[in-house]
């Protein structure tokens, strides 16, 4: 399917296949096919779906979602290790193909898209966000914990020098107010954030709590940058959060193909753009060719399904980082405890992005504690 597709894309796109798309698309305001956008999706199956997959995304597989989204006119499209650029490792999990090659291989198949990287201050550095500018990346997210803007300010400047669009990431939206949150996006706004992200990491956001989340932001920095919404599946609203999110102004909103992603994943960019559809809101996004990119390109490699199962549930209940779910999975396996009774604890000990290893002490705790009640 793909090399038909492509081949035709190709031929009636504005550039051939491997050329680079350097051109810089404004958000959300750009004539796209002569329509003017009411909100902007982006697609970020090769990004945190590559939490799902435990980051063994390959060259081929980045290649065939990358032009099947393309050609359904999805805009920017998120390639990276699930922990963002640098976090292959031991403690986040190490990528089977290196990122930057499959960066290049997504810069080389998009025609119009944009090729988008996450970085988390820490984890990745300006030498990586450098890295991925000359693969072909032109839009940085950088993302931090929500009340720790501060972290991402050089990062900022170091991609608007680059020339790349930007985006903050505040994870974890839940746990602060709306107006501590907005305190937060106003420092990524004086940095050169051009858009700042509501993200509901641990799909703990009820539509209400995101509807004020996005409103607060819009109040403090929208006169200067936009808002986006980043959803997870966990207590299945991501789409109805995103579209609270949309009505109370947010004009980016993040989805992945089949909704896979950390978690229970996230909201499917193939309903998001039905959904959309059918409210009349504008995306640029061929209805069709989604659902023809989510059954026929995705849905065959992916190994399993995210669904929101007891452990996802409980990172939606508890307040738990999406990504924890295959650590602790893991940890349950080894240790021989419950994954949910982990995430359970992980959420009431109010753990973040970054404390992975907490998983296992959590892990050996819950597995003492069985001991002693067994002896
Ligand atoms: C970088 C970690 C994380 O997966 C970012 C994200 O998508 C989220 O917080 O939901
Ligand atoms: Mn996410």
């Amino acid at each position: 399917m793909t090399t038909k597709t492509t081949t035709a894309r190709a031929s009636q796109g504005r550039l051939r296949r491997g050329q680079r798309n350097t051109e810089e698309l404004a958000p959300v305001t750009e004539q796209d096919r002569g329509q003017q956008l009411d909100v902007r999706i982006t697609d970020t199956t090769l990004r945190d779906g590559s939490h799902a997959m435990s980051h063994r995304f390959t060259e081929r597989q980045v290649r065939d979602v990358v032009a099947a989204l393309d050609t359904a006119g999805v805009r920017v499209i998120e390639v990276t290790h699930g922990d963002g650029l640098g976090a292959s490792s031991f403690n986040y999990g190490f990528s089977t193909t290196d990122e930057i090659r499959l960066v290049t291989a997504a810069a080389e198949e998009a025609v119009s898209a944009k090729i988008a990287v996450l970085l988390l201050p820490g984890l990745g550095t300006v030498a990586n966000l450098r890295q991925a500018h000359d693969a072909g990346a032109r839009v940085a997210r950088i993302a931090t914990h929500c009340t720790e803007a501060d972290v991402s300010i050089q990062h900022f400047g170091a991609a608007r020098e680059l020339g790349m669009e930007t985006v903050g990431f505040l994870m974890l939206a839940h746990m602060i107010s709306p107006e501590e949150l907005a305190a937060q996006a106003r420092i990524m706004v004086n940095a050169g954030c051009q858009c700042v992200y509501v993200v509901d990491s641990a799909g703990a956001l009820l539509p209400d709590g995101a509807k004020a989340r996005v409103e607060a932001l819009v109040a403090e920095v929208g006169d200067q940058a936009q808002v986006g919404l980043h959803g997870h599946q966990n207590l299945c609203l991501g789409v109805a959060n995103s579209l609270a999110a949309y009505q109370a102004g947010a004009r980016q909103i993040d989805g992945t193909l089949c909704a896979l992603g950390a978690g229970a994943g996230n909201s499917p960019t193939e309903v998001l753009a039905a959904v959309f559809a059918k409210m009349g809101v504008r995306t640029g996004l061929d209805v069709p060719g989604l659902l023809a990119a989510a059954a026929e390109v995705a849905l065959p490699f992916i190994p399993r399904l995210p669904w929101a199962e007891r452990n996802a549930i409980v990172q939606g209940y508890a307040g738990v980082y999406s990504s924890f779910l295959l650590h602790a999975e893991r940890a349950a396996h080894r240790y021989g405890v419950p994954a949910h009774e982990i995430l359970q604890k992980v959420g009431e000990a109010g753990y973040v992005g970054g404390q992975e290893d907490m998983i296992i002490d959590i892990a050996l705790q819950l597995a003492g504690e069985r001991e002693k009640a067994t002896a």
